[in-house]
């Protein structure tokens, strides 16, 4: 193994360790074996394979492969002899993975790295656009991504980062980092904050805090299934899983375990605290030592996965919903009413009527788990994209209960938001790439908590929260006095890139000329120029535009 390290978090070991999935093998510097000295032209055999600089000449195959597997070692300065196109022309001969690029070429040639493999993956595909796209490239730092963050990286989406607020929560005013391309949802957000903010802020409860996983282990028998059972659930059993689980990480520490039975299968619900991590492989890592234990106990178990959904991890959950996962949080407000007419031009009673009939009983009448609200996903997936969490977490850290009751004698409104499954880390995951850790920076909470750890994420979890009941507020307020629409073709359709040409062809308004006429009415209704009238519902223009 070579020695060839940057002044990086990654060093070539660790990518050598975490692609060991590239099967090619690399010829060693004790197999290096310099060309053959007689050459038949008489020519140098060393400036033919050792060429100082890279020409952009591109060379035979073969000279090129003879430098890729004889010439100087680590590999890396043979690949530094050739220039881009004859690396392509090695990787299409099948001599690299495209995959593997930064591990050949080095911790120094990481944008070179993702730049050939475009190129490759561009060629290769019918549409060939990859190449020239618009999809960025350079100014990233691609050290933070390998071995951590994804594979096969052709360069980087940047997506609009907007900040909502301040909003105060808990007595402290932070700026709401969100990335996202649903244009209202920042201006909507705000509102909210500033409605928030006029009486006083949000309070903040931490009610759980244990991340989840639970494995499916498969006995001969229900009978033996049970003794498992028995056993896990046992102060024996606990004490033996808990002592292994907890050798693997300095953080996670096993706080239950949950044993539940369908036939012969066991299935265990491992819950463990996890710093200031979100958790997910600091809990894997445990479980799967855990189960090591169980398994000496007893031999005749199968685990038949890690993760046997009885977590439930990235898919709805009734458990999630009634237990928790990850950070459980309520968060409460009152709204002046004064606040609620004049920055949110709603009442109060309107609001609390609506939130019953719309977030409690019409999501009761949809049967929703976990969804009695009107667009918390939409604000947690934006902090969550702007602070590097793992997205498809959304799921079910956006369940949420909205509750609206009047207080003050009607005067003002007594709000609330309940989510128990907020999964979120300050350490770990994406949160280690750069513009993810400026927005955890803006909000005074990046990395590891420095005295107390997990304070920091549950903090995240608690700013989370708070500006979901911003959205909500807004969001309820502007349905309630009709405002949805109007808003949505203000901040929310682009004038710029949505071509005429995408209009229907069959059956369309050029066909037809009823519904040609209703696109005109519709363009000039919706058209931000001209303001909706105050009197036009969203059902009515909903209607206009069928
Ligand atoms: C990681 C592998 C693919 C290795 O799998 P392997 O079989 O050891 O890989 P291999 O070296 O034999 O290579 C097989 C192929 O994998 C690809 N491959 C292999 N390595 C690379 C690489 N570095 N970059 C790009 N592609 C790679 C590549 O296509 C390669 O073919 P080749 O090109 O060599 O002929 C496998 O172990 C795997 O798929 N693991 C599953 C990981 C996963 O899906 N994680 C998702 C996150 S878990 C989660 O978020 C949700 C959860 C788990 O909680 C949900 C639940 O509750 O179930
Ligand atoms: N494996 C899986 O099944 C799944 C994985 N994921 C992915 O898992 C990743 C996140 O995993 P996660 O476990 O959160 O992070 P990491 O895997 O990065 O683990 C956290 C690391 O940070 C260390 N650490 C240092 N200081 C602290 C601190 N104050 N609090 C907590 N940890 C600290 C931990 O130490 P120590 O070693 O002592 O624990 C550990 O090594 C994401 O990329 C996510 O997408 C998502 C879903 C499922």
């Amino acid at each position: 193994m070579h020695t060839f390290v940057r002044p990086s978090t990654f060093t070539l070991e660790d990518v050598d360790r975490k692609l060991k999935a590239a099967k090619f093998a690399l010829p060693t510097t004790q197999q290096f074996s310099p060309p053959d000295s007689s050459s038949e032209d008489g020519s140098s055999p060393e400036t033919d394979y050792f060429p100082e600089i890279p020409s952009d000449e591109v060379r035979p195959l073969e000279q090129c492969i003879a430098i890729f597997e004889k010439g100087p070692r680590p590999v890396s300065a043979s690949l530094a002899l050739l220039n881009d196109e004859e690396i392509i022309q090695l990787a299409n001969a099948g001599k690299i993975a495209a995959y593997a690029l930064e591990k050949l070429l080095g911790m120094d040639a990481l944008e070179r790295a993702v730049r050939i493999r475009r190129a490759l993956i561009s060629r290769a595909s019918s549409t060939k656009t990859l190449e020239s796209s618009t999809i960025p490239l350079e100014n990233y730092d691609y050290s933070r991504v390998l071995g951590a963050c994804c594979e096969n990286v052709v360069g980087y989406i940047p997506i609009p980062l907007g900040i909502a607020g301040p909003l105060t929560v808990d007595g402290v005013s932070y700026p709401i980092p969100m990335a996202t391309a649903e244009g209202t949802l920042v201006a909507s957000a705000s509102r909210g904050c500033k409605a928030l903010n006029a009486g006083g802020g949000v309070s903040t409860v931490l009610t759980a805090d244990g991340m989840t996983r639970g494995p499916a282990i498969d006995f001969p028998s229900a009978v033996q299934a049970g003794k498992a059972k028995a056993w896990v659930d046992s102060e024996e059993g606990h004490g033996v899983l808990q002592r292994a689980f907890e050798s693997t990480s300095r953080f996670a520490k096993l706080k239950s375990l949950k044993t539940a039975l369908a036939g012969r299968t066991l299935y265990i619900r491992f819950t463990t605290t996890t710093g200031d991590a979100m958790g997910m492989n600091m809990i894997s890592k445990g479980t799967e030592k855990a189960l090591d234990a169980l398994q000496k106990r007893f031999p005749e178990m199968v685990v038949l996965a890690l993760s046997g959904n009885y977590c439930t991890d990235k898919k709805p959950a009734a458990i999630n919903w009634i237990e928790g996962r990850g950070k459980s949080v309520v968060a409460e407000a009152v709204i002046p009413g004064h606040v609620v007419k004049n920055v949110l031009k709603t009442t109060v009673e309107d609001l609390c009527n609506l939130n019953i009939k719309k977030n409690l009983i019409g999501s009761a009448m949809a049967g929703s788990i976990g969804g009695f609200n009107a667009h918390a996903a939409n604000i947690l997936t934006a902090i969550f994209l702007a602070t590097g969490q793992d997205p498809a977490q959304n799921v079910e850290s956006s369940m949420c209960m909205t509750l609206m009751e009047p207080t003050n004698g009607g005067e003002d409104l007594l709000m609330s938001v309940n989510m128990p499954c907020i999964e979120v880390g300050t350490v770990g995951g994406g949160t280690v790439l750069a513009p993810q850790q400026g927005c955890l920076e803006m909000l005074g909470i990046k990395g590891a908590h420095p005295t107390q750890p997990g304070k920091n994420a549950q903090t995240l979890a608690r700013i989370i929260a708070s500006a979901v009941m911003a959205g909500e507020l807004s969001l309820m307020s502007a349905l309630a006095a009709g405002h949805l629409i109007r808003a949505h073709m203000t901040h929310n359709r682009s004038q710029v890139n949505t071509p005429a040409a995408s209009a229907p062809v069959t059956p369309g308004p050029q066909s037809n000329p009823v519904l040609a006429q209703l696109s005109r009415s519709a363009k000039a209704a919706f058209s931000p120029l001209t303001p909706l009238s105050p009197s036009m519902s969203s059902t009515s223009l909903n209607r206009l535009r069928k």
